[in-house]
């Protein structure tokens, strides 16, 4: 049985940055001189909030993955104050910052990303997990460059309804999502389509500039998309058979991970 871990274990390398609820820092185990990122939470904050059920949710998800495109939480431990999640070093920082710093991905990049994202949801879709939350926010890059999913805060076992209330952009949610319907697996499919627009134009499909959500809401419901001429037919084609009202007429993806699209640039899966 391994020993409970506690702070003494490691020492501070350096800050990273300021998450959802709480910092982020590089760490080293002083034993091994492994490298980690320890994710420091307050309890405070968490019961002000009462996610309590939605972080032991996201614990108890994360750390039975294991899929090189999915960030590893190798385990966690708490004091008075604080819970500490111990979690893989992402060497290359966050993916939304350099989509800022680039404003679009060229089409192989993103082609990239999308495979990688496919990819570890369908090893998710397998456990019948869904992320529900897949947005550039929560995504981070590996040492290889490689695209890693973070923040599991909001993933659950499919089928699933709603309980908790939406807070946040509604930029990435699937119509259903929205609505308040019952929802399942498509849903990480349509944020699968608006991520691939995202990377490609630079902007969300449904963003409305004065963030109002009623309209971002209504211009989710009624998929009032307008993919501009740059972005390549083939990727349209992958987008606009994401972006679909209806959760059942979305590309499956197994489909996804053989477009043309994506094999194009990452060889053709066997
Ligand atoms: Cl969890 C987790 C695992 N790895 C990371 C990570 N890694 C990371 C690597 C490198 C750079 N830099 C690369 C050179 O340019 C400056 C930034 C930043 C973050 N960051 C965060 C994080 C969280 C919140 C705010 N800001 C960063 C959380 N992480």
């Amino acid at each position: 049985m391994p020993r409970e871990w506690t702070l003494d274990d490691f020492e501070l390398a350096k800050p990273l940055g300021k998450g959802m609820f709480g910092q982020v820092y590089l760490m080293r185990e002083r034993q091994s001189g492994y490298i980690v990122a320890l994710k420091v939470i307050l309890k405070s904050e968490l019961l002000k909030y009462k996610m309590e059920h939605q972080l032991r949710r996201e614990i108890d998800i994360q750390s039975n993955l294991k899929h090189k495109n999915i960030l590893r939480l190798d385990t966690f431990f708490h004091d008075k104050t604080r819970i500490y999640l111990v979690l893989e070093y992402a060497p290359q920082g966050e993916l939304y910052k350099k989509l800022k710093q680039m404003n679009q991905f060229p089409e192989w990049q993103a082609s990239k990303y999308i495979y990688e994202l496919a990819s570890a949801l369908a090893y998710l879709h397998r456990k019948h997990i869904i992320h529900r939350d897949i947005k550039p926010e929560n995504l981070l890059l590996g040492i290889h460059g490689e695209l890693k999913i973070s923040d599991f805060g909001w993933s659950v076992h499919a089928p699933s309804s709603r309980r908790t209330t939406i807070c946040g952009t509604l930029d990435y949610l699937a119509p259903e999502m929205v609505e308040g319907k019952d929802h399942s697996s498509p849903v990480d499919l349509w944020s699968l389509g608006v991520l691939c627009y995202e990377f490609l134009v630079g902007t969300p499909p449904f963003e409305v500039l004065d963030e109002d959500v009623q309209k971002t809401y209504d211009k989710i419901a009624k998929v009032d998309l307008f993919i501009p001429k740059h972005v390549s037919e083939e990727a349209k084609d992958l987008i606009r058979k994401l972006l679909r009202y209806l959760p059942d007429q979305r590309l499956a993806l197994e489909r996804v991970l053989l477009h043309p699209w994506i094999t194009r640039y990452n060889g053709r899966t066997t």
